[in-house]
């Protein structure tokens, strides 16, 4: 569904994403990996259009995201950004309902499919009972979900997500990375940027990991995740098997 050719995006004096290539398919959850610096985030900014120095080429559906005019690619593609940082003290359901800017003609009332879109996504996220709050008065958490919920009423076929669970508890992060897996299966394609290879691993069917600006491995995660690339890419080795983990958690049956 998303395909990238060949990107390559230097900032400054530095190369940030070199010959970078790879595949999003629909239907499953894509997990962007790799350490701090690596590009992760360039990348997915590229991926939107939003890197004008970017070079190469992102497909999506096929077609090349730079011949869709900004105010169509804002209704193909949701995005969330790292870090959730809002400036303006507006309420929730403010901040959500700016998710369907990209389907308004006017800044007129919301129809009754935008109502119900915003609806679903702060339940979907778990904020509803925070609609009223004023954004800069959450926490960190919940000021997260706030902000996906905000990309998910857009309802666009693809939502790429920057750490989305970074600040999220245990419960918050298995909601979110379910929710994420219903989406794909629903149809969509969903990138998710983490640091959580476990998390990853358990989630992901379909990884890219980036190393200093290039594709380390890409592929299911057997092949991506293991201990070789591990330490080659973080460093790290690999103790026990990452799909096995001696404790897990689930979400508890109503
Ligand atoms: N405007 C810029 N000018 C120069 N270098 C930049 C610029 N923006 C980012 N970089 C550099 O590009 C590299 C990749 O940054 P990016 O934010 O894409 O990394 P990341 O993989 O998302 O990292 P993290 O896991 O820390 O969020 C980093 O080394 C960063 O310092």
């Amino acid at each position: 569904m998303i395909a990238v050719d060949q990107l390559s995006v230097t900032l400054g004096a530095r190369q940030v994403l070199e010959d970078v290539s790879f595949n999003a398919p629909r239907g499953v959850v894509t997990g962007l990996l790799g350490p701090n610096g690596a590009g992760k985030t360039t990348a997915l900014r590229a991926l939107l259009g939003l890197v004008p120095e970017a070079r190469g080429h992102v497909l999506l559906g096929g077609v090349d995201i730079r011949s869709q005019a900004a105010a169509e690619r804002a209704r193909q593609m949701a995005y969330l950004p790292q870090g959730g940082v809002v400036h303006w003290p507006v309420d929730v359901e403010t901040l959500v309902t700016l998710g369907r800017h990209p389907h308004r003609t006017s800044l007129g009332r919301l129809t009754a499919e935008d109502r119900a879109a915003i609806k679903r996504a702060m339940a979907e996220t778990d904020v509803l009972h925070l609609r009223d709050r004023p954004v800069t008065q959450l926490s960190g958490g919940e000021r997260m979900r706030a902000l996906l919920a905000r990309a998910l009423a857009t309802e666009a076929r693809v939502l790429l997500a920057d750490e989305p669970v970074a600040a999220l508890d245990p419960l918050h992060v298995l909601s979110v990375m379910t929710l994420f897996e219903r989406l794909a299966a629903e149809g969509r394609t969903v990138v998710v940027v983490l640091h959580d290879l476990a998390l990853a691993a358990r989630f992901c069917r379909h990884l890219v990991l980036l190393d200093n600006g290039r594709v380390a491995a890409s592929g299911k995660p057997a092949d991506v995740l293991t201990p070789k690339h591990l330490a080659a890419v973080y460093g790290v080795r690999l103790v026990g098997d990452l799909g096995a983990a001696q404790f897990d958690f689930a979400i508890p049956p109503e």
